[in-house]
């Protein structure tokens, strides 16, 4: 058997997520006996690859008159990222080759392997930088034409093409984090750390300071603004992000999700953080009690976190989508029977399409007259009004801050029952 590299591992993860439609998510337990370095170095190599892949099949297609099979293919594709991107030529090549080598279908391809690669060793830096940004696939480049528009799309891609910084919501005082941290303090309170740091090893991990969220991801329960000693219910709450800053206000938290293994992150965030809430597992559709402040950050196609996870769009296709519409929908008119008279419910995704934010809002305003929706709620320093949608909800997308590193798409509403 071959020993695990980084390499050869990121290869097996574009094997599964091109070739199987897998989560990069669902495949880290299978990088186990990788030291942590070689572990990192693998996603991150799989991960420059995936954001790179057209790019990479550009230059790749001039070299080849057939298309060789799936597992050629992604060596090439990760061989060719690594050369554009300054990586090592004879490192690169001669572990390409031996991955090829090794492999008992594909070793005939040896010679071609190395023949293209000599090739992408002065051609893919050269040429790199003169492609165009690649692109999203049909699936999802269709619907969010057009419900932005070509020109935002791209800017949206040029966001995911950057990829994303840590950021980091600290557990009481951000001035304090952010000089600890040493990072940039956000206009919303969040601190943006450069580079790819260990997040274990930074001061004020071992003692639960601050926890890993994007910016806008920590936007929903800023809005929700939980008040001490109040009944809150965060529904759909691992891995815990929200339920932290909930928790962190002084209310009275209900951590409800229907994984017990995802809550099990929630319960290590806690503790770690020394923070409390009430753990629950339970289908969310089926809980029942009386709160008065509801956060519904609902199951989605998570299209406003490509930036993070650019294995997304390779390994799905939209055919979630239907079903996830649904789920929303039921779990929001459900989660509306829980609010006390007077109680308020942000509802969120962390979703670039309108079906799963602007259009279920309406739908519930529409449906259900004991609702309005609160404008007044989304006035947090750092939200520029000029996110506000039409129904009065807030629509985050990667393409904004882009002097500060862009955001994750999301979606934000806060509704109040009358
Ligand atoms: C977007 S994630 C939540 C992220 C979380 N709020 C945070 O900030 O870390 C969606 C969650 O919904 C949960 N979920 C899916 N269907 C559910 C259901 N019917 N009832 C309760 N939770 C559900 C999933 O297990 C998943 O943890």
């Amino acid at each position: 058997m071959s020993q695990p590299s980084a390499r050869r591992s990121a290869v097996y993860l574009l094997d599964q997520i091109l070739g199987e439609g897998r989560l990069l998510s669902e495949l880290t337990p299978s990088l186990d006996r990788l030291t942590p370095p070689d572990r990192a170095r693998a996603q991150r190599l799989a991960t420059d690859t995936l954001r790179g892949l057209e790019r990479a099949d550009r230059l790749l297609g001039k070299h080849l008159r057939k298309n060789p099979a799936l597992h050629v293919r992604n060596v090439l594709r990760l061989a060719t990222v690594e050369l554009a991107l300054g990586g090592d030529a004879h490192g690169v090549v001669n572990e390409a080759v031996n991955i090829v080598a090794g492999h008992k279908r594909h070793n005939r391809l040896k010679g071609l392997v190395n023949a293209v690669l000599r090739k992408m060793t002065d051609e893919a830096p050269a040429k790199w930088d003169s492609l165009r940004i690649p692109r999203l696939p049909k699936w999802l480049r269709g619907p969010l034409v057009q419900a932005y528009s070509a020109e935002i799309v791209a800017a949206i891609e040029a966001a995911h093409y950057a990829g994303a910084s840590l950021d980091i919501t600290a557990k009481a005082d951000p001035n304090m984090a952010q000089q600890v941290l040493n990072g940039m303090l956000l206009p919303t309170g969040s601190i943006r750390l450069s580079g790819a740091p260990q997040v274990s090893a930074l001061p004020g991990f071992e003692s639960g300071d601050w926890w890993v969220q994007d910016a806008a991801a920590a936007l929903p329960a800023r809005i929700l603004a939980a008040q001490p000693g109040e009944r809150v219910l965060d529904i759909c709450a691992a891995p815990g992000g929200k339920t932290l800053q909930l928790a962190a206000t002084g209310a009275d938290v209900t951590a409800l999700d229907i994984s017990d293994q995802r809550l099990a992150r929630v319960r290590e965030n806690l503790s770690r953080t020394r923070l409390e809430a009430k753990v629950v597992v339970e289908d969310a559709l089926e809980h029942q009690g009386h709160y008065d402040a509801i956060l519904l950050d609902a199951p989605c196609s998570a299209t406003g976190t490509i930036r993070r996870h650019p294995d997304l769009p390779h390994a799905k296709d939209g055919s979630e989508f239907a079903s996830l519409i649904d789920l929303q929908a039921r779990m929001l008119k459900h989660a509306v029977t829980l609010l006390k008279p007077g109680g308020r419910l942000v509802f969120c995704t962390c979703s670039l399409l309108p079906d799963e934010g602007e259009c279920q809002v309406e739908e519930a305003l529409a449906h259900d007259n004991r609702l309005i929706v609160d404008r007044d709620a989304l006035s947090i320093p750092g939200v520029d009004p000029q996110w506000q949608s039409d129904e009065g909800g807030l629509r985050l997308r990667p393409d904004y801050w882009p002097d500060l590193g862009g955001m994750d798409g999301f979606y934000i509403a806060c509704l109040r029952r009358r």
